[in-house]
């Protein structure tokens, strides 16, 4: 800030003797609160105070005036970059507020005023704007305030309204005759609007801010480019170079003195009202041949104020002349004016343009501001935030900057959060976007979960089993395994199978008469939740008799058959999904919430953690800044432009349990109509040579507790050309961070793909054919028969016709081995196995896998059904036409009945599996299912040693 104050003439107190309102063009912390402004208002008789996003982002992206309150805000709230520019600018308006409030008293409400403009993003959003204006007023509470709206053909409306409301009102971006008499008009209805309310019209100041310079700036460059080109009327064309700006502000100027006159304006001047005035902005010179006070000296007169940049305002003080200029010459400017017509000079194309551009500019300079206040925050708040470093090839890089910048420029994260479906397909994305929501839901309903959280310590649970599949265990399952068991709180166990020896291992894990029952469904209709909830309500009644009820809790969403059955059997609580959110985005709401109040989990510490992701992923962040954004983009541009679908997840041991959720949320969402990104989770990390081009790496690293042999591996892959995305977690707590980070991302990565992230549509196609084979069973007894293609020692091998053609082979390894050679680049395998997952199969297919991986330089991924068919399971079927499938299905040792059923939890698997063949079959993938008959230990080491045969 250039300007001050001195003794003596000065032209800047004169002007009050014409009637002009000097107005400084500028704001910042230290000049309202280091006394600057103060001597301005005493020794210059300054009145007033504007503000832009463009006057903010230079006050705020630079330096550390704000950060003492920025520090002091982070340390009581966890709030959005948007949110905290907010509180910088309120309270820098505030105190220009008070400071100028001697002169808004002393002129009786007429000058004195500070403005402070909506954001520039709603300048197309006329109820926005309307909106925005009465929050603004309402958060700044002082009367001397101006909100300014820009005069954009949407925002007429808001003029009006807000004026209505008994707002003062700035209408800024004014170029145009025409666009002007449109906001005198709205100003003048939203006056009589107020008038029939009964308002008080004294109160209500307006200014219509008419853009000066910037005319000029365009014009001269047209008449400059002429001139250059020989331009027959080049002398004339020189002529007018800085004349058409000040002729077109005279003719403004000329219509509002007409306006004052009608009988229109004389009513509301005799009911109270204040004229608007023009305010002259945009008025510091811009082409070094022009006077330096061109566009103040040339534009005074009564009722007028002009809002000076701070060198404007030294230069004027110094050596500007105070005389009515405005009222004179109005012919010569309309000569000017129609000279420039007749050479063709397109004012009205320059003024539409000029509010585009400035629309525009504003919006830049917002967004380079929200950068720099977001940039400051995430180093403010260091550890508390996880952070991501990328290493990307230069080409993949390049184009994730153009990838952000475009979403940038097209506001698609705002889209995003104001729930607009144009940012996908255009279809029902809209009604599944709760999830941006629940963790503000869930800390205002928090009391709620707390007092069940304290009533689950007080009834000493031994045991917490929660049944429920994907979205309904998966995120469950992370906060178990990631946290444990907590002091005074049962241990939480997640059933997500209907393997009779799974079930029966988890039978054996807990005390039914001491154990709290959970069954988690949104839809309340699926499967394998009803039969788990079957099979341990019959177990409890056994243990507890009528009550055994009260040891049941349900989650699920309202009006399902589930929370009618929970009724039904008097369950102790039932908790409500919201139906705007999906499975697999529903950590964060009842279906992650219930399980961890159960488990003890501090739950305010981690939604709060939760929270600060969700701020800091907010609308308001720029996609270069965002985290969701960010990731998001990478993942789309990384699988869409350059082939690297495969995103491989590696994890410090401590959080690893992550992937599976990420798994279901990356597959499910992405993976439908042939497109798609592949999640490859838990393969364990090998050198360079065993990667291809079709990768993409997340390293999740939990700084703590960080693995020094996983960080080496990490950098060799960086060193090989590998992209590599790496995330630090500071605490265990801070997964809550990262389930909505992820979310975030896989929403922006479904929008580069083009696809609906919120639909699963291959995974109801599975479900359907499984019903098919256990209605079957119901009417008849038997699963349908079906026929082996070949059998050799304890495997037998089935697959639809069209694989068993290409399968032909005289032993288990060759027929493994045409399946295998199948194999090529970029292609992916799936190891699919209906069998317990405990830590020996575990083990077995992880080697297996690498095997697999190390002998085609493949990805691989290794999954257990049925749960992968409610995560990955849609990738497999609807994804790209990529995997190379091996389904492995066995005899059960032992089965377990399923209450009230014909069936077992064996032919509900056995359904399952093939349920899950035929649709991969009908999608034409390669499939093969091996069967393994009498001990499965025996059985997976001799397919092992095939498959070692076979690679
Ligand atoms: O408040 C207003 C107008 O009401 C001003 O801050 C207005 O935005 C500025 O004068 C202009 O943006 C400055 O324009 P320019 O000098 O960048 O052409
Ligand atoms: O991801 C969701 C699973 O398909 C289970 O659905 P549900 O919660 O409606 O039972």
């Amino acid at each position: 800030m250039t300007a001050s104050s001195h003794k003596g003439a000065n032209p800047l107190r004169d002007l009050a003797a014409v009637q002009q309102s000097p107005w400084f063009d500028f704001i910042r912390r230290s000049f309202v609160e280091d006394g600057s402004l103060t001597r301005l208002v005493q020794e210059d008789d300054v009145r007033g105070v504007t503000s832009n996003p463009a006057i903010f982002q230079k006050a705020m992206g630079e330096g550390t005036e704000y950060d003492a309150q920025i520090r002091e805000v982070l340390a009581h709230e966890i709030v959005s970059p948007g949110a905290l520019y907010e509180k910088l600018a309120v309270r820098d308006i505030k105190t220009a507020a008070h400071i100028l409030a001697p002169v808004y008293e002393a002129s009786h409400k007429k000058d004195g005023f500070v403005s402070l403009e909506v954001s520039p993003y709603l300048a197309r959003d006329g109820k926005g704007t309307t909106h925005e204006a009465a929050r603004l007023w309402a958060d700044v509470a002082e009367s001397n305030l101006m909100i300014k709206i820009p005069a954009t053909p949407e925002s007429i409306p808001a003029i009006r309204e807000t004026i209505a409301a008994g707002i003062n009102v700035n209408v800024t971006l004014i170029f145009a005759l025409s666009a002007y008499k449109a906001v005198v008009e709205a100003w003048l209805a939203g006056l009589e609007d107020l008038h029939k309310k009964g308002g008080d019209l004294s109160k209500v100041a307006s200014v219509a801010s008419f853009f000066v310079s910037r005319i000029d700036g365009k014009i001269d460059a047209d008449i400059d480019r002429r001139v250059k080109a020989g331009d027959k009327d080049a002398e004339t064309l020189k002529a007018l170079r800085g004349k058409v700006a000040i002729a077109n502000a005279k003719e403004a100027y000329a219509y509002w003195q007409e306006m004052v006159k009608t009988p229109r304006w004389k009513t509301l001047e005799a009911a109270g009202a204040q004229p608007q005035r023009l305010l002259w902005a945009s008025t510091g010179t811009k082409d070094k041949a022009y006077s330096d006070v061109l566009y103040v000296d040339s534009l005074i007169g009564p009722h007028t104020v002009n809002t000076v940049p701070p060198a404007t305002m030294d230069a004027f003080r110094d050596h500007g002349t105070v005389a009515e200029t405005l009222t004179k010459g109005l012919e010569d400017a309309r000569h000017v004016l129609a000279e420039a017509k007749r050479l063709k000079l397109d004012l009205d194309g320059v003024t539409a343009t000029l509010v585009d551009e400035g629309v525009t500019s504003f919006e830049e300079a917002f967004d380079s501001l929200l950068g720099s206040v977001a940039a400051k925050q995430q180093a403010m708040l260091a550890d508390k935030l996880t952070d991501m470093k990328t290493s990307l090839p230069a080409p993949l890089e390049e184009a994730v900057q153009k990838g952000l910048d475009a979403w940038r420029k097209d506001g698609t994260i705002r889209k995003l959060w104001a729930k607009d479906a144009s940012v996908w397909t255009n279809g029902p994305e809209g009604d599944w976007l709760n999830w941006l929501t629940i963790v503000d839901d869930r800390l205002a309903h928090l009391s709620e979960l707390e007092s069940f959280q304290a009533e689950v310590k007080a009834r000493n649970f031994h045991q917490v089993l929660l049944m429920g599949m994907g979205g309904s265990s998966l995120g469950p399952e992370v906060l178990a395994m990631t946290f444990g068991k907590h002091e005074g709180f049962g241990h939480l166990y997640v059933l997500d199978s209907t393997d009779p020896q799974q079930v029966a291992t988890f039978e054996k894990k807990i005390d039914p008469a001491n154990t709290l029952f959970i069954v988690a469904s949104k839809s309340g209709g699926t499967l394998e939740p009803n039969i788990m909830l079957a099979y341990f309500h019959d177990l409890a009644k056994r243990a507890l008799g009528e009550k055994a009820g009260s040891h049941f809790v349900a989650i699920t969403d309202p009006g399902s058959k589930l929370e009618a059955q929970a009724k039904k059997d008097g369950f102790w609580k039932i908790f409500a999904g919201d139906p705007k959110i999906g499975g697999r985005y529903s950590v964060l709401s009842n279906f992650g919430m219930v399980p961890a109040a159960a488990a003890g989990l501090p739950l305010k510490l981690f939604l709060e953690d939760a929270l600060r992701g969700v701020r800091m992923s907010d609308a308001s962040v720029p996609p270069a800044l965002n985290p969701g954004v960010m990731l998001g983009t990478i993942m789309g541009v990384a699988a869409t432009q350059f082939g690297r679908d495969k995103l491989t997840i590696v994890a410090t041991p401590q959080i690893a349990d992550f992937g599976a959720w990420m798994e279901q949320l990356i597959a499910e969402s992405t993976g439908k109509h042939g497109k798609g990104i592949i999640p490859i989770d838990d393969e364990t990390l090998g050198g360079p040579k065993r990667y291809g081009t079709d990768r993409l790496f997340v390293y999740l690293r939990l700084v703590p507790e960080h693995r020094h042999e996983q960080d080496e591996a990490i950098a060799t892959l960086i060193d090989a050309g590998q992209p590599v995305i790496t995330i630090n977690l500071h605490s265990k707590r801070q997964i809550a961070q990262e389930f909505f980070r992820w979310e975030i991302a896989t929403a922006v990565a479904g929008a580069f793909l083009g696809i609906d992230p919120f639909d699963q549509p291959d995974v109801e196609a599975s479900k359907v054919e499984t019903r098919k084979l256990t209605d079957a069973y119901n009417q008849t007894g038997k699963l349908p028969a079906e026929q082996p293609f070949a059998q050799h020692g304890s495997f037998s091998f089935f697959a639809d016709p069209a694989n068993a053609k290409a399968l032909k082979g005289d032993s288990a390894e060759a027929i493994l081995k045409a399946h295998f050679n199948r194999v090529k680049a970029g292609d992916y395998v799936g190891l699919l196995a209906y069998i317990e997952r405990d830590r020996a199969t575990m083990e077995w297919i992880q080697h297996t896998r690498l095997k697999i991986r190390d002998a085609k330089t493949i990805a691989t991924a290794a999954e257990f059904g049925p749960r992968f068919l409610h995560s990955t399971g849609q990738a497999y079927k609807g994804g790209p036409d990529t995997g190379v499938f091996l389904q492995i299905t066995a005899d059960d040792a032992k089965d377990l009945p399923v209450p009230g059923a014909n069936y077992s939890f064996g032919v509900v698997k056995a359904a399952q599996a093939r349920g899950d063949f035929d649709v991969l079959a009908e999608r034409g993938r390669r499939a093969l299912r091996v069967h393994i008959h009498g001990s499965l230990k025996d059985g997976l080491a001799a397919l092992a040693t095939a498959l070692h045969g076979a690679l």
